[in-house]
């Protein structure tokens, strides 16, 4: 469980002297195994404020505690607790291959070999990727690389794994990978928190939008029920009534 209490966060000094707040006193929960978009039109503080979760940001004001330990009491269990694929997944990746890479951070927990092993296979199996270990990460497809951060971030056993953007930049088969990929993941139990101002490839999955505008929250309800405020807020919704979260998809 996410717990967001009372959270805001400035960059820059205080909003009355140049700064500016990114997020605004938002409070939310997110439970054990929910698919949740944070959705918003660009600067509206999705990622500042999913980087609270895991202490990539410390907020100004209010708490942020996971499965009941605020973030900044233990900054490892936050990190255990919930993975993060960032925006661009160049930018997390630390080994040359990919059997390197997913394997980086179980080692870190100094796992045994064996269970470090077991981890990486499980996370590749999770998306797609058993048998490419030794490919080197920079002659991946734009697609693949998503997914071996996602396996980076899932050998670690996270409770939430929080994408942030995960579909910029990928072509159509990429994206429906990705989105197959965390479909599985939700029906597996892991918690999914997607960012985007684009819900078209993920309002069927979500069990909840959480919408954000100037740093604070719009809405926060079912997809269908928040599609009425989503346009408003300069967000991408499917175009399809129909287009209805898939209860029975877990
Ligand atoms: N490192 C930073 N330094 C200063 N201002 C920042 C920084 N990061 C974000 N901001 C500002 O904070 C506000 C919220 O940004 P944030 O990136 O959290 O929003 P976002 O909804 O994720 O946007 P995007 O969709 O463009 O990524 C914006 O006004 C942004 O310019």
């Amino acid at each position: 469980m996410i717990e967001v209490d009372g959270v805001t966060c400035r960059y820059g000094g205080s909003g009355d002297d140049g700064g500016v707040t990114a997020v605004d006193d938002v409070s939310l929960s997110i439970p054990d195994g929910q698919f949740a978009i944070v959705a918003g039109a660009n600067g509206s503080g999705k990622t500042t404020l999913v980087r609270t979760f895991n202490g990539l940001v410390e907020p100004d004001a209010g708490t942020v505690s996971v499965n009941g330990i605020p973030v900044d009491e233990d900054l490892v269990a936050a990190r255990t607790a919930v993975g993060m694929v960032f925006q661009d997944p160049r930018d997390q990746f630390v080994a040359a291959t990919v059997g390197a890479d997913v394997a980086f951070g179980p080692e870190n927990l100094g796992l045994a070999h064996a269970e470090i092993d077991r981890r990486v296979e499980t996370a590749l199996d999770a998306v797609n990727m058993v048998g490419r270990e030794t490919d080197r990460i920079a002659s991946l497809s734009g697609g693949e690389r998503e997914r071996v951060a996602i396996a980076g971030a899932l050998a670690m056993k996270p409770d939430h794994l929080v994408l942030d953007e995960p579909f910029t930049g990928l072509d159509e088969p990429a994206r429906r990978s990705v989105v197959e990929r965390l479909r599985e993941l939700r029906r597996e139990g892991t918690g999914v928190v997607v960012v985007t101002h684009d819900l078209r490839d993920v309002f069927g999955i979500a069990d909840r939008v959480v919408g954000l505008a100037d740093g604070r929250v719009a809405v926060d309800a079912p997809p269908a029920e928040a599609v009425a405020a989503l346009p408003g807020l300069d967000v991408r919704v499917p175009d399809r009534a129909s287009d209805k979260p898939r209860q029975s998809d877990g």
